[in-house]
């Protein structure tokens, strides 16, 4: 099995990138895990308390269970892959059973921060776009997908997103074997992992 590791600051565009190299491999041999889905569980918490988590913190990840679980994956099993809701703040009860693939995509901010997850992927991708622009998306992303208001995405930018990047994300940057510019759309580097890829697959 083939890890591929997408990290990247909130907004550079990971999930996109992960969709346009989707686009055109054969589904049944690609599978994605997404570092969102492994937010820590947080049920003795109420509401009020979930929405004051530092969520760009290492420590909001429950990276053991990632871990475990592409370990497992990589032996041949399938296992229960989380599922986590951006509107309760938490874990739902119910999980996805997820099947190994020749391929498994692996995206998220702080995967690059865990040496062990970084030990795990064979290719480590770093998805670059400036602060003013992952800004911008990430308002219109959370006030249009995440039932978010303007204040609630700024204040959480300034008191924790941009801190935590410059401390935990972008430094993770020197880790990548590629460093994909995504200020704009960037075909050719999109076609450059698809070859890749595709090599291995073939
Ligand atoms: N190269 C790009 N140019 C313009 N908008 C983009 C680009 N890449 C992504 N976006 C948009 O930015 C937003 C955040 O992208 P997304 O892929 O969800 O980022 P991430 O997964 O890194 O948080 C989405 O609305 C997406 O459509
Ligand atoms: N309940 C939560 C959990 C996380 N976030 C934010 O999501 C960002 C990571 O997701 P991307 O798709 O943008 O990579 C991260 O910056 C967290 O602040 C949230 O808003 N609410």
């Amino acid at each position: 099995m083939l890890i591929i590791g997408i990290a990247g600051g909130t907004g550079s565009g990971k999930t996109t990138v992960v969709n346009q190299i989707l686009n055109q491999l054969p589904d049944n041999e690609v599978g994605i895990i997404s570092q969102d889905s492994y937010y820590k569980a947080t049920d003795n918490l109420s509401y009020e308390e979930r929405t004051k988590i530092n969520f760009d913190h290492p420590r909001a990840i429950d990276f053991e269970l990632l871990v475990n679980h592409l370990m497992t994956l990589k032996s041949g099993d399938y296992i229960d892959q989380p599922i986590y809701s951006f509107v309760t703040h938490n874990r739902s009860k119910d999980t996805i059973k997820t099947h190994p693939k020749k391929v498994i995509i692996v995206e998220g901010i702080l995967i690059f921060n865990n040496q062990k997850l970084r030990d795990l992927c064979d290719i480590k991708i770093f998805v670059h776009a400036d602060a003013d622009e992952r800004l911008i998306r990430r308002v219109k992303r959370d006030i249009q997908e995440r039932g978010r208001d303007i204040n609630e995405v700024l204040s959480r930018y300034q008191d924790t997103l941009k801190p935590m990047h410059e401390q935990f994300i972008e430094p993770t940057k020197n880790f990548a074997d590629i460093i994909i510019p995504n200020d704009r759309y960037n075909t050719v580097a999109i076609d450059i992992v698809r070859t890749v890829i595709n090599e291995k697959l073939t």
